[in-house]
Parts: structure tokens; C-alpha cells; sequence
């Protein structure tokens, strides 16, 4: 499998390192999935993905950071399963190109890459824990996606996954991983082929102009958000989409189901807490979860997620007010002091859905004691809480307590910024 004369990742320069950020939800997680409001904001910590050219003919190596070993894969099988067959797509394959993964027949499509890593490339799959299998599926879903119907040859390469975030634990870090990769994929097309029609014959012409091989374009940027939202189906079942708009946009964004998300272009004056139950949880299972409440429950839980938007709306026009009152400190705090209630109110609807733990509920009460709100954020069931800090120059002694406790009862506690930068181009090639 892997070969012994091949450079380890850290000793090679890399042709392509892309990288996304994190994210949390501010308000709306799980009400987002039924349309409802959402707020968030990406995170400093990021994925990185670097794809290197490698001399081991025929290969196509991967690493990440929750592969137990490296995966290497045969490019001219490969080629043969997923990237030379027509694309199963809802339109003729004429009407179709890349830049509408939502024309494509994603369980179809997903069947091909389950048969490619269960009958062809058994020896490299056959071991693989489930949360493992996810992640090869995705990334090879997106491989047979991105480059099927494009111009451009996979040519031997190593394709390393790192990551400051802690996987699995509501911080995005699928988000991250896939908009990473698609990114990196679309990178590869760009510095493979600049210009002119980018389609493989049969498909719908696609024509690239002049890109630009050091930062994505709003048109690629879009190409890559809608298709990491498709690999997150694979993760997810039934992602509302808002993940993979802040991994690719950054910023803070307000966001609907099924709507182009909207960057709200201002900075959040407060910083927040990251603290981490360390209690291992799935997204999908959870969002699993909440579905069964609505079945069983439909008109008290579309009541939750009713109150879940006015919960967002409030707290969108609070952020939006904080950045229209140019430092006037008493509003300021006076903002503050409603998006901090409102996370706590937007905790306990959660928890009403059935989406805590204990661990979360300790941590919601212990900020309390010491003056501060916090609230679940993203999936739930474990992973991180967030708490909404106090302008700095009000920040008093219960912080410090507060994590110090927290510290204490063994939660990893973190201080960030929220906002910034999303899918980016990191190698000057
Ligand atoms: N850096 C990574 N490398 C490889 N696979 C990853 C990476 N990050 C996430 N994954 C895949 O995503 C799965 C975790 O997704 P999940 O949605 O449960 O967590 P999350 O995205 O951190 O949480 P949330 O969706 O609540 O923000 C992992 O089990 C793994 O399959
Ligand atoms: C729980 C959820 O609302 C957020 C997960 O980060 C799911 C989704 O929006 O797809």
C-alpha cells in the first residue's frame, strides 16, 4: 500500500495548501434545519488541505487527522470507477456542468464511491471505523464530483488533511474539512487550466477566463460552497446548508434555508468562550433526533421553533445595533446584556428538544453563577458551549472565575474572536 521511499508530508512543499475556517452558531442551530432563522460566525481556528505532486506513479495518497494511517489509492482504478463514467445528473449530461453539483444525482452518485471503497479498493477500506468511512467517502465523493466532468487529469499527488479544530464536537469541523477540500479541487482545476472551456467533451461548455491562482472568485466561491453542502449530506443526512456558507464566506452570517446567505460586514465587538465537554457526539444522529420530537410532538416543537426564530431575529437586530452605535458604551452594554439573555433562552430551547447533556447544563449554570450566558452551539448532545463575553472594559472578576472553574470540573475553556476571513488560498504557487 503506502510506499516506503515516498517523502512524509512534512518534508514536502506543497503544489496547493487551501484553508477554511470553523464556525459557531450564534442562534438557530436545529431550528435552521426547518427554516428558521440562523446567526453565525466563522472562527480563527482553520482546516488546511495541501495537495503535493508525488513520483510514486499511479497514486493517489491521503492523509487526515482522524485516519489512522495513510489510504492509497490506485489513480488508473480510480479513473476507471469514478472519474471516466458520465456523471449521474437529473438533466442530460449536455445541459450539465460543474457548476451546478445540485443537477447532480447525489445517491447515485454516492452508491458509486460506496462501490469503488467496498469492492475495488477493499484493502484500504476493509478496517476503517465508521467516522473514518465518512470522511473518505466524502472527500472521494467530491474528488468523482469536482473533476468528473472536468478537462483535467489527476496526475499522481498526496492529498494531507490538518486541522486546529477538534473533530465532531459542533465547531464545524465538517464544514471545514469538506469546503477545504473542494476548494483545493477547484485550485487544482485553476492552476491545471487557467482559461478557455474547462468541460470534458459531452458536457456543458464552462468557460474560465483569466482566473486568478491567489484568490477565489464570488463564482468559485459559490462553486465550492454548493459542493461542500452536497458532501455534507453524506455527514450530515439533512444539513440545512448553513455550515458550509460560513466555512466558504466567513464573516458572521445571517442565514435561511434554501436563501443565499447574508454577510452582515461588521465585526462583532465581543469576544467569546469556547468551552469544550470533551463528550464525543455525531450531528447526524442528533439532527436524527430532533426530527423524532417534531414527528412525535409536531405542534409544541413547531411552537420551540417558532420561539428559536424570534430568539434569532431579536439577536440579528441586537448585532446589527451594536455596529450602528460606534462605541457609545451604554448601548453597548445594553445590546450585550440582550444577547446574552438571549443565549441563555436559546440553551433552553435547545435543551427542550432534546439536544443537551449534563455536561452543557453544568457548564450553562456555572457561567451563570459567575454572571455570564452561554448556550450549546451547533449540533449539541456534547462538543462545545459558547459563552458571549462582556465588552473588555467591563469584563470583571467572574471570568476569571468562571474559567477557572470550569477548568476545574475538566472543560477546555478558550477565548476567541468571532468573524473573519473564509475559504482562502494559503500557497503563493
Ligand atoms: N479535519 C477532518 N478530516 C477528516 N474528516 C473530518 C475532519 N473534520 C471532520 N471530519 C468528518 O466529519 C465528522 C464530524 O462531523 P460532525 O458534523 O459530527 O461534527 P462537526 O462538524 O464538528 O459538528 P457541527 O456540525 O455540530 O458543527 C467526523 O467524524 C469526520 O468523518
Ligand atoms: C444542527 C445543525 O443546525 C447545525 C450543525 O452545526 C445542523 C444543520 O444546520 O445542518
Amino acid at each position: 500500500m503506502s510506499n516506503e521511499t515516498s517523502q512524509s508530508s512534512s518534508q514536502r512543499s506543497a503544489d496547493i495548501v487551501v484553508s477554511a475556517p470553523g464556525k459557531v452558531i450564534l442562534f438557530g442551530e436545529h431550528s435552521v434545519v426547518y427554516g428558521r432563522l440562523a446567526l453565525a460566525a466563522s472562527l480563527g481556528l482553520r482546516t488546511r488541505v495541501a495537495i503535493s505532486s508525488i513520483n510514486h506513479p499511479n497514486t493517489l495518497e491521503i492523509e487526515c487527522p482522524n485516519l489512522t494511517s495513510k489510504l492509497t489509492f490506485n489513480l488508473e482504478t480510480l479513473n476507471k470507477y469514478l472519474l471516466s463514467p458520465t456523471l449521474p445528473t437529473y438533466l442530460a449530461p449536455a445541459e450539465f456542468s460543474w457548476e451546478s453539483p445540485d443537477v447532480v444525482h447525489h445517491e447515485t452518485l454516492l452508491d458509486r464511491v460506496t462501490e469503488f471503497l467496498t469492492d475495488v479498493s477493499i484493502s484500504n477500506t476493509s478496517n476503517l471505523k465508521p467516522s473514518e468511512i465518512v470522511t473518505v467517502k466524502s472527500m472521494m465523493y467530491l474528488i468523482a464530483g469536482i473533476l468528473g466532468s472536468v478537462n483535467v487529469e489527476l496526475k499522481p499527488a498526496a492529498i494531507v488533511v490538518s486541522t486546529d479544530l477538534e473533530i465532531g464536537a459542533g465547531t464545524g469541523s465538517s464544514a471545514s474539512f469538506l469546503v477545504s477540500i473542494s476548494a483545493a479541487l477547484v485550485q487544482y482545476i485553476k492552476l491545471n487550466k487557467s482559461s478557455g472551456n474547462i468541460s470534458k467533451t459531452g458536457y456543458r461548455e464552462c468557460n474560465w477566463n483569466d482566473s486568478d491562482p491567489k484568490r477565489f472568485s464570488t463564482r468559485e466561491l459559490d462553486i465550492i460552497c454548493n459542493w461542500a453542502f452536497c458532501a455534507e449530506k453524506i455527514v450530515h443526512g439533512t444539513p440545512s446548508g448553513l455550515d458550509n456558507s460560513i466555512c466558504t464566506y466567513g464573516s458572521i452570517v445571517e442565514f435561511r434555508k434554501g436563501l443565499q446567505p447574508k454577510l452582515l460586514g461588521i465585526e462583532c465587538p465581543f469576544k467569546i468562550l469556547l468551552i469544550n465537554t470533551k463528550v464525543a457526539r455525531e450531528t447526524k444522529a442528533l439532527v436524527a433526533q430532533v426530527a423524532q420530537r417534531l414527528e412525535r410532538f409536531p405542534d409544541l416543537v413547531k411552537n420551540i421553533l417558532n420561539a428559536m426564530e424570534d430568539v434569532a431575529y431579536i439577536g440579528l437586530q441586537n448585532i446589527m445595533n451594536v455596529s450602528r452605535s460606534h462605541g457609545d458604551s451604554k448601548a453597548t452594554r445594553d445590546h450585550y446584556d440582550t444577547l446574552a439573555t438571549l443565549c441563555s433562552m436559546n440553551h433552553h430551547l435547545l435543551s427542550a428538544l432534546g439536544v443537551s447533556h449534563p455536561t452543557l447544563d453544568d457548564i450553562v449554570n456555572t457561567l451563570t453563577r459567575h454572571g455570564l450566558h452561554g448556550k450549546l452551539t451547533g449540533a449539541g448532545g456534547g462538543g462545545y458551549a459558547i459563552a458571549l463575553l462582556p465588552p473588555l472594559e467591563e469584563i470583571g472578576r467572574g471570568l476569571e472565575e468562571a474559567m477557572n472553574e470550569l477548568a476545574s470540573k475538566g472543560f477546555g475553556v478558550q477565548m476567541t474572536d468571532l468573524g473573519g476571513e473564509g475559504v482562502r488560498i494559503d500557497s503563493d504557487s
